[in-house]
């Protein structure tokens, strides 16, 4: 079925309570997504991530990059790494999901799924790097996958089908009260990379003191 862009009825808030998690649809033309998701896939010098979880150290499928305002160290899942310069493609991204969605981003995490075996487990980003109430943007490229939130306490799960040039933003209490996941699907044959673009504290901070000793970038 060919979708209708931009979607009718949106952004609309995909969570019926704790949260807001507003889903755009397709704020990009197919053939302008296309170009994107070649790009990415060609361009970005992708690496599997790290992480140490209890106590293990296990590499995941799915690879990772980090861009950023600054070349700011940024702690995630016990494992440091350093953003990278935005490219312009990211950065001519990143300003049109702040003109949409109203917040500003200091640096993006970008996921790559090489095809439906590989997926991320429920999980929520309140991480310490990250503001109380942090505001994720999510832009979508390549393979549609399913997307799944479910509340922390009543189980309730929500589900959006993400796909290529769609945007969604959690914001309030989303990290908060509910995880979020993309399953795993055997009919997924296609890549699919994944932008969350986020504003890093610790950017803040570095930046900050930067300002006080007179070197102001
Ligand atoms: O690939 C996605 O849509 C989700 C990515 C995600 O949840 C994350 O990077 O924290
Ligand atoms: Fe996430």
């Amino acid at each position: 079925m060919e979708l209708a862009f931009p979607e009718e009825d949106v952004p609309r808030n995909l969570l019926p309570y704790d949260g807001e998690s507003l889903y755009y649809g397709r704020i990009f033309p197919p053939q302008q997504a296309e170009h994107y998701l070649r790009w990415f896939l060609n361009s970005i010098p992708w690496q599997h991530d790290e992480a140490v979880i209890f106590g293990k150290h296990i590499v995941t499928a799915r690879k990772v990059a980090w861009y950023g305002d600054s070349h700011y160290d940024y702690t995630y899942s016990g494992k440091t790494r350093t953003a990278r310069p935005w490219t312009p493609e990211l950065l001519a991204i990143k300003q049109e999901v702040e003109r949409l969605g109203g917040s500003q981003y200091n640096s993006c995490l970008l996921n790559l799924y090489a095809d439906g075996s590989q997926g991320m487990a429920w999980h929520h980003d309140d991480e310490k790097g990250l503001g109380a109430h942090s505001d994720i943007a999510s832009v979508s490229f390549g393979a549609e996958r399913r997307f799944d939130f479910r509340h922390k306490l009543s189980k309730t799960k929500v589900s959006q089908y993400l796909p290529s040039g769609s945007l969604l933003i959690m914001r309030g209490r989303t990290q908060a009260c509910w995880q979020h996941q993309v399953p795993k699907s055997t009919k997924v044959t296609e890549p699919r990379v994944n932008l969350t673009f986020r504003r890093m504290l610790l950017a803040e901070t570095r930046i900050a003191r930067e300002d006080e000793s007179g070197s102001i970038r």
